[in-house]
């Protein structure tokens, strides 16, 4: 089994007329979590759903635990094992906390060890179970998004920005979570503004600008280099 569970090739990609990946070279480690970082608009949201296939690669190669799955769909994808957390948290208001996280597992079944996992990880969702998702607080769909995907055993999460407008006690709620799902042996690619945060949960690092990769290493390495940051990222990333 390769220590390399995500491979993006040389891969390019458009959003209408723009051209803003213009040759992505990522390797995502297994079992460790690699930060995505990078100022704003650089293509960070736009990897990841590249990577989860709803925008198409019109070069380079995606591959993923052995597979070159730059062609399939994205229901494949998810079936293989990849989930994807959006920024925009992808809950169904309406529903309960509850239902949400039934139409999240593949088998159409929550299994109480799983559950009783994520309610550990997310004290709220347990008083909420019942709930109808669009009354719950800002942190707490965040929370809920994060269950989603935990739902099923995934190789890999894909999640964007998961502590944006959080306050700063439910942010180490959502920390604690990630090291949790961290521990259990997942693999996440995560995007992250919050360099505090990205320092405390990152193993690896990489770097994005104007559609491409360029830097990646150990985030200590990153996170002790103030002159490395602020020539790859910008003022706006110091003192996080
Ligand atoms: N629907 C769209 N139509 C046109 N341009 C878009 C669209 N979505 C994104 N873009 C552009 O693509 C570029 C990359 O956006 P992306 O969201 O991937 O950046 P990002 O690094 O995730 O930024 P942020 O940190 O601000 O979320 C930006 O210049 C953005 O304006």
């Amino acid at each position: 089994m390769s220590d390399t569970i995500l491979t993006l090739t040389g891969v390019q990609a458009d959003i209408a007329q723009y051209h803003i990946l213009q040759g992505v070279d990522l390797a995502v480690p297994r079992g460790a979590v690699t930060m995505l970082l990078g100022r704003n608009g650089v293509g960070k949201t736009t990897t990841l759903r590249t990577i989860m296939g709803h925008l198409v690669a019109r070069q380079g190669v995606i591959g993923f635990d052995g597979m070159d799955i730059t062609a399939r769909a994205t229901s494949a994808r998810a079936r293989l094992g990849i989930g994807y957390v959006p920024e925009n948290m992808g809950i169904f208001s309406d529903l309960t906390v509850e239902e949400n996280m039934v139409l999240a597992a593949v088998s159409g079944r929550l299994l109480a060890e799983r559950r009783d996992r994520i309610f550990a990880a997310f004290p709220p969702l347990r008083t909420f179970w019942t709930s109808d998702a669009g009354t719950l607080s800002g942190g707490q769909k965040q929370m809920l998004s994060i269950a989603r995907a935990m739902a099923e055993d995934r190789k890999l999460y894909l999640i964007d920005e998961p502590t944006k407008g959080l306050a700063p006690a439910i942010i180490s709620t959502m920390v604690a979570a990630l090291r949790e799902l961290k521990d259990g042996g997942a693999s996440i690619l995560l995007v992250e503004q919050n360099f505090a945060v990205a320092r405390a949960l990152g193993d690896h690092a990489a770097v994005m600008d104007d559609g491409r990769i360029v830097w990646s290493g150990e985030m200590s390495e990153l996170a002790d280099d103030a002159g490395l940051q602020e020539r790859l990222m910008g003022l706006s990333m110091e003192g996080k």
